[in-house]
C-alpha cells in the first residue's frame, strides 16, 4: 500500500515511521515559518512539515470526496496542544487511493489504540481550585471532539457521586471514565467499580483517566507525564490500555481500594491537617511539611511488612529490567474483588510478619504510583503492574537540614539515594498507630486513626498510558545515579 499520497505536482503526504510528512513545495518560499508556528517537528528541508503520528487525531474525505482533511494536536507550548485541521483539495481521480491512504494513516497513527473511544466524563466543579469546568471546555473537550471520542459528560454534585456512577455504570457501553478532578474522583470510581458483583471484569475493562483539575493530580502525572488537560487528553485518546496495580486497605470492617498512596506521619498530616488552608493551593502542602519539619514531629507506630526487596541497588536493577518477567493473571470472571491473600486487619498477623516498633517514625509513605504531584516523584521505582507496594520510611530525628534537602530531592526522585530514606518493595503491610488522634490518608482522603492493613493486587485496574509505562522513574535510569 502506498505510503505517499500525491495530491498535485507540488504537494504530497507521506506516512513515515514516526511522522506524517507534508511535502509542500509551495511552503519552501515561506521558509517553513508555518511549520515552526504549528509546533511541527523538523524541519528537515524547507518544504517538509513533520507531524508526529502520535499527534494525528483524525483524517477523512469529505464534501463529496473533494476534500481531504487531517486533524492533529498542534503544540501551542511545550506542554499544551490544540486541534488543528488541514484541508487539501482532492482530484476526483485520487479518491480510492486517498481512502486507502487515510485508512493506513489511521492504522499507523493509532497503532493498538482503539478509535472513537467511548468515554464517560465526570467533572468535579469543586476539585482543586474549582476550575475543572473551564479546564474541560477549553483544554480537553476540543481534543476529544477532534478525535471523535464519544462523550457522555456529567458534573459530580456531591461527595461519593462518582462512586455511585461507577457502581451503576453500563460497562459494555464505555471504554473509559475520564475524571476532570484531582485523585479523589478516580479513587471513588475505582471503589465504585470494586463494589460491583462483576468487579473484576469492570476493573479490567474500564480505563480510569484523570484530567488534571486537582491540587496534586498524582495519577495523571504518573500515567501521562502531563500537567495540562490537553496533553493528558491526547494520551488518553492515543495511549494503550495499561493494567495497573491497586491496593486493598482494610480497616475495621471496611475494604477500600487505593490507587495512589497510603500515608501516616508527616505527609498525611501536611495534607489532611492543612485542609483549612485550601486557599493556598499547592503551597498548602509545602507549608504543612515545613511547619512539621521545624517541629521535628514524630508519629509512633508499629509496622509489619511482607518484604520482597529492601536493598536499593537490587530495587534499582529490578526497576531497570522493568520488573519481573511474570505477568498478571488474566481473569475476566464475573466475580467480585480478588480475595485477600493476607486476610484483613481483624485477622491475626499473617505468618512470618513481625511487628517493628517505630517510636520515632517521621514519615511512613506507601505508594503504587511514582509521582504524587508535579514536583514529588516519591516512588521512582514504582511500576504499573508488579503486584508490589513501594514503601518509604524516614525517622523523625534526621534533622531539619536533611529533611529540607529530602523535600527538594523528591522533586526528581533523587531522595531515593539519601541514606535517611528506607525504601522497600512489599506485598503487604500492617500499621498500628499509637495514641488516639492523628491522620491516616488513603489517596489523599482521610480514614479513621486506627490500625489498617494493605495488600497489592497485580494489574487489577486499567488506565491509558502512552507506552504501557509510568513516568517518574527517570532518576533511576540515569547512568550516573548512585549505585
Ligand atoms: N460537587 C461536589 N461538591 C462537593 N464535593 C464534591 C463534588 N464532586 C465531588 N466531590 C468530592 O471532592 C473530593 C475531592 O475531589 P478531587 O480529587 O477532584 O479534588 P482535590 O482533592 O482537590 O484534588 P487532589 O486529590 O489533586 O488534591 C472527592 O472526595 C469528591 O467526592
Amino acid at each position: 500500500m502506498a505510503e505517499i499520497l500525491t495530491l498535485s505536482s507540488t504537494l504530497s503526504l507521506k506516512i513515515a515511521t514516526e511522522t506524517l510528512e507534508i511535502i509542500d513545495n509551495r511552503l519552501s518560499k515561506k521558509k517553513s515559518k508555518v511549520s515552526c508556528a504549528a509546533g511541527v517537528v523538523g524541519p528537515t528541508g524547507p518544504a517538509t512539515r513533520k507531524i508526529p503520528l502520535f499527534h494525528v487525531l483524525w483524517a477523512e474525505l469529505s464534501s463529496e470526496f473533494k476534500l481531504l482533511s487531517v486533524t492533529f494536536a498542534e503544540h501551542t507550548s511545550k506542554t499544551a496542544v490544540r486541534p488543528k485541521k488541514l484541508d487539501y483539495p482532492l482530484d476526483l481521480a485520487d479518491v480510492e487511493a486517498a481512502a486507502q491512504w487515510v485508512e493506513q494513516l489511521f492504522q499507523k497513527s493509532y497503532g493498538g489504540a482503539q478509535r472513537e473511544r467511548r468515554i464517560r466524563v465526570l467533572i468535579n466543579p469543586r476539585g482543586g481550585r474549582g476550575n475543572a469546568q473551564e479546564l474541560w471546555a477549553n483544554e480537553c473537550e476540543p481534543i476529544f471532539r477532534a478525535a471523535r471520542s464519544r462523550l457522555d459528560v456529567e458534573l459530580t454534585t456531591h461527595h461519593e457521586h462518582a462512586l455511585k456512577i461507577a457502581e451503576e455504570l453500563d460497562i459494555d457501553s464505555y471504554d473509559a471514565v475520564a475524571c476532570v478532578s484531582g485523585d479523589g474522583v478516580p479513587h471513588e470510581v475505582f471503589n465504585g467499580l470494586g463494589r460491583r458483583k462483576d468487579a473484576r471484569r469492570a476493573l479490567h475493562k474500564i480505563a480510569v483517566c484523570p484530567l488534571p483539575a486537582g491540587s496534586g493530580n498524582g495519577m495523571c502525572w504518573t500515567a501521562t507525564g502531563a500537567g495540562t488537560g490537553s496533553m493528558a487528553s491526547l494520551i488518553y485518546i492515543k495511549g494503550v490500555l495499561t493494567p495497573i496495580d491497586l491496593v486493598s486497605v482494610t480497616q475495621g470492617d471496611k475494604r477500600i481500594l487505593s490507587l495512589l498512596s497510603q500515608s501516616f506521619g508527616i505527609v498525611a498530616e501536611s495534607d489532611l491537617g492543612t485542609d483549612h488552608l485550601r486557599w493556598m493551593g499547592g503551597a498548602r502542602f509545602t507549608w504543612g511539611l515545613l511547619t512539621r519539619i521545624w517541629g521535628r514531629d514524630a508519629y509512633p507506630c508499629d509496622v509489619a511488612y511482607k518484604v520482597v526487596m529492601d536493598d536499593k541497588n537490587a530495587i534499582r536493577d529490578y526497576y531497570r529490567r522493568s520488573g519481573d518477567p511474570s505477568k498478571e493473571e488474566e481473569d475476566d470472571s464475573e466475580e467480585g474483588l480478588p480475595s485477600l491473600k493476607f486476610g484483613t486487619i481483624n485477622d491475626p498477623l499473617p505468618e512470618g510478619w513481625v511487628f517493628n516498633p517505630q517510636p520515632t517514625m517521621g514519615n511512613f509513605f506507601a505508594g503504587n504510583m511514582s509521582r504524587v504531584s508535579a514536583d514529588a516523584a516519591f516512588f521512582p521505582a514504582a511500576l504499573p503492574s508488579e503486584g508490589k507496594i513501594d514503601v518509604i520510611s524516614i525517622d523523625a530525628n534526621i534533622g531539619r537540614v536533611i529533611s529540607l534537602k529530602m523535600m527538594t530531592a523528591a522533586q526528581d526522585g533523587s531522595h531515593y539515594d539519601m541514606d535517611c530514606v528506607k525504601y522497600r518493595k512489599v506485598l503487604g503491610y500492617r500499621l498500628v498507630p499509637h495514641g488516639k488522634t492523628g491522620y491516616i490518608s488513603i489517596d489523599g482522603e482521610p480514614i479513621n486513626y486506627e490500625p489498617f492493613q494493605a495488600e497489592s493486587h497485580q494489574g487489577l485496574g486499567r488506565t491509558f498510558t502512552r507506552d504501557g509505562k509510568y513516568t517518574g522513574g527517570e532518576y533511576l535510569m540515569k547512568p550516573d545515579a548512585k549505585k
